[in-house]
Formats: C-alpha cells, sequence, structure tokens
C-alpha cells in the first residue's frame, strides 16, 4: 500500500536479488549492499526508510551495527534476517532496536509483510511526514515503548477489516488512534463517522445509530440516514462504547452477526460495509459483571484490541508532544512560545490524570497568557497551583470558590471545545465532566476511603459507587493520588 526506500543488506547475492525484485514489485524502490563499508555509504546516500539486513556479513556483524545504524536514522525500523535461529539471536534482535526477526530461511510474503508493516508503522507515527517537512497531518506523536507496541498493532490493522477496540484513559488519542486506522488503510478517502455514546441522549441512539423511518416516532418528521448509512464504505468509530444502552447493544450486535441493519420504524434491511472501531475508557469485563455490558458484544468488538497508554507511562514523549501543541498554538496565530529544560522536566514530573488532551490544553493557555517568549518550569508551576488537578482541597472546602470553580472550567471547556461541541446531549456531557474530577478529587482527598466520600459529598455510598462506574473511575487509583 505505502511504497518506501528499503536497503537490503546481504552477503549472499541470490537472496539480494530474489529480495529486490520481491520489494520492487510491491512497489518500493530497493537498494542493496553486500557489506558493511557498503551499507554505511548507503545509509548516508540513500537514507533508507526501511533496513533489511543480514546477521553475518564479511565485515561485521549486521545485529551489532543495528544501535549505530538507528543513531544515523533513529526513525528506521530494521528487520533482521538471521540462520541462527535461535532465541537468543531474536532476543538481542529485539534488545538492539529491531523491528522485526525473520529466521531464515524465510517466506517472501513474510518478508514483504513486514517491510509494509514498517512502513505503515513510520507512516502511524507521523515520521514520513515530518521527513518531508509536513507535519500538519501527523497523526500520532511519541516514540516511547509504548507507543512503539501500539503502531506496531496499527500497523497490522490497517490493511484489514478487523474490529478494532481501542482502550485507553479519557484524552490519550483513542479517537486519533481510530482517524489514523482509516486514514492508513484502504477505506481512506471514504467517510470516517464518529458517535460518541456518552454525548447522545439515551433514548435516541438507536436512531442516531441506525436512522428512522418518516413517522417512527413522534417528531420523526422525515426519513433520516443513521451514522451507519452515512459511514457506508468507510469506518465508524463507536467511541465510548460503554456508555451504549443494552437494548441498543442488542441491536449492534445483531447487524455484526448478520451485517444487515433496520431503521428504526422500518421493515427494510439494509446492508452494511463498514469497519467497525470501538473505545471505551471503561473496563468493559467489570460491566460485564455488572450486566451492564454484553459479553458477546465485547467478544464482537474485541477482535484485535489496542491498549493506549495513559500519559504518565510515556513521559519520555512529554517534551515532543508539548513541542508538537506549542507549535500547532502558534499556526493557529497564538505566539510561538517554547519550553526551557527545566519547564520539560516540571511536566514530566505531574501525573496528568486528563492525560495528552491536558497537555494540549496546558500548552494552548500557556501560548496564549505567557509573556514571555520562552516557558519556564516557575510558569508552569504557576500553572499548576491554579488548576483543578492540585487544588482539590480549597474547590471542595470553600463553596464560594467551588461556583466560581466550576464556571471557570466550564468556561474553559468552551474555549478549548467550542469549535466541535457535541451536537447534543450538552448538558449531560458537561455534567459528567464536572462530576468526574469532583468524584475523584473528593476520593484523593480522602485517600480513596468511599465511606468518607460519600459523605463529603452528601450521597449515599451505593450512589457514589453506581458513579464511579458510570464515569469509569477506579477508586484503588485514587488511593495512589491521594
Ligand atoms: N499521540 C498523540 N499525538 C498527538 N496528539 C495527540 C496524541 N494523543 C492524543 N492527542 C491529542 O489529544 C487530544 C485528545 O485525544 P482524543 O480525543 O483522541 O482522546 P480520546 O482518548 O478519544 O479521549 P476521550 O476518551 O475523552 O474521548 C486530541 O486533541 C488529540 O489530537
Amino acid at each position: 500500500m505505502t511504497s518506501g526506500r528499503i536497503l537490503v543488506v546481504d552477503d549472499d547475492a541470490a537472496i539480494r536479488t530474489v529480495v529486490r525484485e520481491a520489494l520492487r514489485r510491491e512497489g518500493h524502490v530497493v537498494e542493496t549492499a553486500a557489506t558493511v563499508a557498503e551499507q554505511r555509504r548507503k545509509m548516508r546516500d540513500f537514507a533508507p526508510q526501511v533496513l533489511v539486513t543480514d546477521v553475518i556479513l564479511p565485515d561485521g556483524n549486521g545485529l551489532d551495527l543495528v544501535p549505530e545504524m538507528l543513531e544515523v536514522n533513529p526513525d528506521m525500523p530494521v528487520i533482521v534476517l538471521s540462520a541462527q535461529n535461535t532465541l537468543t539471536t531474536a532476543v538481542r534482535a529485539t534488545e538492539q532496536g529491531a523491528f522485526e526477526y525473520l529466521p531464515k530461511p524465510f517466506d517472501l510474503g513474510e518478508l514483504t509483510r513486514a517491510v509494509a508493516d514498517a512502513l505503515a508503522m513510520r507512516a502511524a507515527s507521523g515520521r514520513d511526514a515530518i521527513d518531508a517537512g509536513g507535519g500538519e497531518d501527523l497523526p500520532l506523536i511519541g516514540r516511547s515503548a509504548p507507543m512503539q507496541e501500539v503502531y506496531r498493532t496499527i500497523a497490522r490493522v490497517v490493511a484489514n477489516d478487523l474490529t478494532v477496540l481501542i482502550l485507553g484513559e479519557s484524552g490519550t488519542g483513542k479517537e486519533l488512534v481510530a482517524r489514523a486506522i482509516h486514514d492508513l488503510g484502504p477505506r481512506a478517502g471514504r467517510p470516517f463517522v464518529a458517535i460518541n455514546m456518552a454525548a447522545i441522549p439515551r433514548e435516541l441512539i438507536e436512531s442516531e445509530l441506525f436512522g428512522h423511518e418518516r413517522g417512527a416516532f413522534t417528531g420523526a418528521a422525515a426519513r433520516t440516514a443513521g451514522r451507519f448509512e452515512q459511514a457506508q464504505g468507510g469506518t465508524l468509530f463507536l467511541d465510548e462504547i460503554g456508555d451504549m444502552p443494552f437494548e441498543a447493544q442488542t441491536r449492534l450486535l445483531r447487524v455484526l452477526q448478520t451485517g444487515e441493519f433496520n431503521p428504526v420504524g422500518g421493515a427494510r434491511s439494509i446492508r452494511t460495509d463498514v469497519r467497525i472501531i470501538a473505545a471505551t475508557h471503561k473496563d468493559l469485563p467489570k460491566l460485564i459483571a455488572d450486566n451492564a455490558f454484553r459479553e458477546d458484544l465485547y467478544y464482537r468488538l474485541n477482535v484485535v484490541p489496542v491498549r493506549l497508554p495513559a500519559l504518565r507511562q510515556r513521559m519520555e514523549d512529554i517534551g515532543e508532544l508539548a513541542a508538537h501543541f506549542l507549535e500547532r498554538a502558534a499556526a493557529d496565530g497564538l505566539p510561538r512560545k517554547r519550553l526551557t529544560a527545566d519547564a520539560i522536566d516540571r511536566l514530566s514530573s505531574h501525573n496528568w490524570p486528563g492525560n495528552v488532551r491536558e497537555l494540549e490544553n496546558l500548552m494552548r493557555r500557556m501560548a496564549a497568557l505567557s509573556r514571555e517568549d520562552w516557558i519556564t518550569a516557575a510558569v508552569i508551576d504557576q500553572q499548576f497551583s491554579t488548576s483543578i488537578a492540585s487544588d482539590a482541597g480549597p474547590v471542595i472546602a470553600a463553596e464560594g470558590g467551588l461556583a466560581d470553580a466550576v464556571e471557570h472550567h466550564v468556561a474553559r471547556y468552551f474555549a478549548t471545545f467550542g469549535r466541535d461541541l457535541p451536537p447534543d446531549g450538552l448538558f449531560d456531557r458537561v455534567l459528567a465532566e464536572v462530576e468526574r474530577p469532583l468524584l475523584k478529587l473528593t476520593l484523593a482527598a480522602v485517600k480513596g476511603n468511599q465511606l468518607k466520600a460519600a459523605k463529603l459529598l452528601g450521597i449515599n455510598r451505593n450512589t457514589l459507587r453506581k458513579k464511579l462506574t458510570e464515569r469509569g473511575i477506579d477508586p484503588s487509583d485514587l488511593r495512589r493520588m491521594g
């Protein structure tokens, strides 16, 4: 699908020829090298996007060279071919930073697939957009090990229609990953339709998804196409799937099983041709145990899980992400700002409960508010000390402060998301957004003790427990935070 520049290093002329021809047939531009010396030269002159290398070479060891090659080109996936088919070689290949290890004799199809995966991974991580100086449509930022794992999984699913379930805390980039899978695959250019189950009133979800016939219910004045129909030929992204009402789950399951659906109030069945990607920040097995989510639907959706790391689990990406958001803010006309090294250190010691979204908002705020060109650790400290994440005590204690804090944060919500507010269900959405931090911070303030939290909130313990499940909050996390 994506063609690229590939360098093949092997001292065996027959292997060089066979591999070169197979890769050329796939549309790649291929150069070969027989020795380490030649490889070094071509790394410079040809600047490959993927390196395929043998281990034993006349003047060196291909595996030992991987770190040196990655120094020349840090974003180049390396595929290692080896006749020493031991676990040790495989493990060493991984340790040295190789993307894939193929034991010899290898299957040519397997090699061309590995090259395609490697190129898709580069595309998913936006490396080639950076190389090309584009940068505008960079899908995903981050080179940390957990993100590399995400890119590998994305690479494996882009070309097929397997159903993908994206799991991760709020703000970790679930929608971005869904879009990347769509944009990198054969359905790119066809519609990508997203529907957020948490943002739509429960009673409207089925008609939103499947459409309705005229007169199907009071107010249904005309036949309306649902999201399934709008996504025909493309991808349907079911966001916050854990919030889908039970009856709608049953209907969705039937569509996934039969490939057909009926608009609400209609007898007609319509065949669907959509790729389904679902996402949630909730613990679905727990919802299944509570009879709030259908187990059979879970298995249908969870064909390939993609687990997105929380930002706190990939702190090494903070600098690059922060710089990216400052760059984007500048592209939107805000003053251009840069971060000092101690500012990046400070960002790295924050817990980031709101993940990448929280970082993005902070960077936009900095770009808009800070007077200096350089953002320092002191400025960051100041922002954190006024942010809701770190002043649970005063907000909960002072009634007047509470009203101010809520107003401040709802205003911030509008300022940040005003461009793409959900079409309806805004009241519930805002309440959810206010309720979530209130619950989290109260629990953190009492070190996860639910009895004390319920008392402080003035609600009974069962209501608290229900709300925690609804809002996807795990009290044990808050014990740690507190
Ligand atoms: N790896 C990343 N690189 C660049 N930007 C990112 C990355 N991850 C997330 N973002 C940005 O962070 C914001 C939140 O991402 P997104 O909406 O995809 O998260 P989400 O997990 O779907 O959130 P929610 O569960 O709240 O819907 C977006 O503006 C997105 O562009």
